[in-house]
């Protein structure tokens, strides 16, 4: 922007120049030497016009694509990612405490709901890992009904990143002290929680366990204090 501002400068200040240049030299020069001048004025104004050429094939550019915006949110931007805490973390009681990891971040829970989930719904979740061979039992694990999952959505800048962090490792025993399998887990049949790993993920994740009209667009009273950039 400023350097547009200063070629549209430069460009205007030598047409002034080279027309004030040509006029005095009409009033006061021969023909030969006012076609010289006027030579000079077009050839001054021709290597300003090269300088400014590139700001003009800038604007021949293509405009840049727009953000990806899925029901993950804007990718790169402000995102949504789906948590789900298991039946094990709703037996031990952890439901509390892993909003309140979310919350205390600064991320904005925008849905939530208890579900036990039907086997469709956890095998299609769990669908790119059928042929291990964990697999039927961690769908009937998710789905016996002996505590429900609390599926949520969760908002804000990098949630999807940061989730998995503030969850941690798939294997409790990889799981940095300070994460929520870090702190609570030491099974990797019994991790607690689940945390969507991608933008991609998210996606289906959340258009898995969520209708949109369950999904709440709202905004923290106190955005400013929380995502300003300065
Ligand atoms: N070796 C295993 N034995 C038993 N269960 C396992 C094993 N590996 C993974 N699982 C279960 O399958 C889930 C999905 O495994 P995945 O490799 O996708 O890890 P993840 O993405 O960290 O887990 P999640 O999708 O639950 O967040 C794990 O969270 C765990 O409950």
């Amino acid at each position: 922007m400023l350097f547009t501002r200063m070629a549209t400068t430069l460009r205007s200040g030598v047409r002034f120049a080279s027309t004030r240049t040509a006029g005095a030299a009409a009033r006061a020069a021969p023909i030969g030497v006012m076609a010289g001048v006027a030579g000079l004025a077009a050839v001054s104004y021709g290597v300003i016009s090269s300088v400014s050429n590139p700001i003009h094939n800038d604007a021949k550019k293509p405009a840049p694509e727009a953000p990806l915006k899925t029901a993950a949110g804007v990718k790169g931007g402000v995102e949504r990612t789906f948590i789900a805490i298991k039946p094990d973390g709703v037996q031990r009681g952890m439901i509390s405490e892993v909003i309140h990891r979310f919350e205390r971040k600064g991320y904005k829970l925008v849905a939530i709901k208890a579900i036990v989930p039907p086997k469709a719904l956890a095998e299609e979740h769990y669908g790119d890992l059928k042929a291990r061979p964990f697999y039927p039992g961690l769908v009937s694990y998710m789905t016996s009904g002996k505590a429900p999952v609390i599926a949520m959505v969760w908002e804000g800048v990098d949630v999807i990143r940061q989730g998995r962090r503030i969850i941690g490792a798939t294997n409790p025993l990889d799981a940095e002290p300070g994460s929520i399998r870090g702190d609570y887990t030491i099974s990797v049949g019994r991790n607690a929680i689940h945390g969507s790993d991608s933008f991609e993920s998210a996606t289906i994740e959340i258009g898995l366990w969520f209708k949109p009209e369950e999904v709440y667009n709202w905004q923290f009273a106190h955005a400013e204090w929380i995502e300003s950039k300065n």
